[in-house]
């Protein structure tokens, strides 16, 4: 039994909802709460989470009178507090806190936490057995099947938020999960997809967050220019939807206006159109199993005029490459993937590698981890929170040789 419903079989909740939003502070989180704020009297916040923003925390816990605020960084604590003085919202800070808000009682919960550290607040949110609008596509990257057998197991319903797993998501329901050949993800391309190569290795840090069609996190927005976001996806298909990687393809589509499309055996080919707004997606969690309204601009066929597609381009962007070499080896390997690309990242912020060495850096973690013998099945999450810990310092003590090395 999967724990992403394939057909809407739910009966639909009347009455008030509780929601929690993990990552409230970011875009997601602000798409989130728009939707929340526009429905008044649909929904009651029970708990509401950041890193470190104490002020946007604070703002929404007022407006939206939530229970519960959780702030990850224990420095902030104080700040928190005075900022929600006398409004009788409890609060608590550090990971503990993020986990405690994750398992409150709520009836539906956003998991928007940028990368792996959105993985123990999502699985506490999991195992409650909850219905889970799921954005942090690192989390099951880095858990692999084991999310999805644990969601199954505690009886959690998986409501995929990510733009082109929420769109393959509604495709799917136009046939029978045995009857589906394929999914089709597409890509925008990101920032560099007309560039070279050698332009793409130095790419600057202002170059590389200018996306074409989305306004998303400092992150997620890095990962789609070197092509990592998509193959973060091409692993969030396979884990959401119990894919091969040979039947999920990726195409370059620089619109974003097609954001998923399901092949079935008699070659129907049913896609998902929209606005490249993420309310829309959210929206579509937030009401399932109905449909509810949404903000988005409506789509402009006539006057966007071309939709366009290409193949990707597996030598200029070889994150893309990688991720499908990671889910055929299996054993940890996207864990692995993710846990070095966080890495990378980190280091390509703060100015210490090159664009071109984010994808360098992934791939020398991986090899090293097959090579040091290190691929096993994971278990547990906390077999999977094992191999993060351990890839994250291979990948840090690789970083000077990657970050010495030009292309
Ligand atoms: N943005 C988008 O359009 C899309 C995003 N996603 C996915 O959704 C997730 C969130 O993305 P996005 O909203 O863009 O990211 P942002 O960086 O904008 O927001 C991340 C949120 O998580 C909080 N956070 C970050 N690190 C931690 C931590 N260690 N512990 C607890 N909370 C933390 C941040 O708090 P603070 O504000 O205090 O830093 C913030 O609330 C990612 O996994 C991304 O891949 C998927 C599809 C589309
Ligand atoms: C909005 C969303 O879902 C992002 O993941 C988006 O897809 C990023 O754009 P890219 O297609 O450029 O990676
Ligand atoms: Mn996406």
């Amino acid at each position: 039994m999967s724990a992403v419903p394939l057909k809407n079989d739910k009966p639909v909740e009347a009455g008030v909802r509780t929601v929690t939003v993990l990552g409230a502070t970011g875009s997601i989180g602000d798409s989130t709460m728009d939707l929340l704020r526009g429905a008044p009297g649909r929904y009651r916040v029970e708990a509401l989470t950041a890193n470190s923003n104490v002020e946007g925390l604070a703002k929404l816990a007022r407006e939206f009178d939530a229970r519960f605020v959780a702030i990850a960084d224990i420095a902030r604590f104080g700040e928190l507090k005075d900022a929600l003085a006398g409004s009788g919202i409890e609060c608590g800070v550090g990971e503990s806190a993020i986990i405690e808000a994750a398992s409150r009682p709520a009836d539906w919960l956003m998991a928007a936490v940028s990368g792996a550290a959105g993985l123990k607040p999502a699985l506490a949110a999991v195992d409650r057995g909850t219905t889970i609008a799921l954005a942090n596509k690192e989390c099951l990257v880095c858990a692999g099947d084991f999310f999805m057998q644990r969601a199954a197991k505690a009886g959690a319903c998986i409501l995929p938020a990510d733009s082109e797993h929420n769109a393959l998501f509604q495709a799917l329901s136009s046939g029978n999960r045995d009857e589906l050949t394929r999914v089709i993800i597409t890509a925008s391309g990101g920032p560099f997809r007309t560039w070279a190569a050698a332009d793409i290795e130095k790419a600057t840090l202002a170059q590389a967050l200018k996306h074409p069609n989305w306004s998303m996190g400092q992150k997620i927005t890095i990962d789609s220019a070197s092509m990592m976001n998509k193959g973060l996806e091409v692993i969030e298909a396979a884990c959401l939807f119990a894919l091969t990687p040979d039947e999920i393809d990726v195409l370059v589509h620089p619109q974003s206006i097609v954001h998923g499309m399901v092949e079935f055996s008699d070659r129907s080919v049913v896609a998902q159109l929209g606005t490249p707004d993420m309310r829309t997606p959210i929206a579509h969690c937030l009401g399932w199993p109905e449909r509810i309204a949404g903000p988005a601009a409506k789509l402009d066929l006539a006057k966007i005029g071309q939709l366009t597609f290409e193949a990707p381009d597996f030598a200029r962007f070889p994150a893309l490459r990688l991720a499908y070499d990671a889910l055929r080896t299996g054993n940890g390997a996207t864990t692995v993937y993710n846990a070095a690309n966080e890495i990378a990242v980190a280091a390509f912020i703060a100015e210490k590698i090159r664009f071109g060495a984010i994808a360098r850096l992934v791939e020398a973690t991986m090899n090293g981890w097959v090579r040091a013998g290190n691929l096993a099945p994971l278990a547990s999450a906390d077999d999977a929170l094992a191999v993060d810990h351990n890839a994250r310092n291979m990948a840090a003590s690789l970083l000077p040789q990657i970050a010495a090395k030009a292309s």
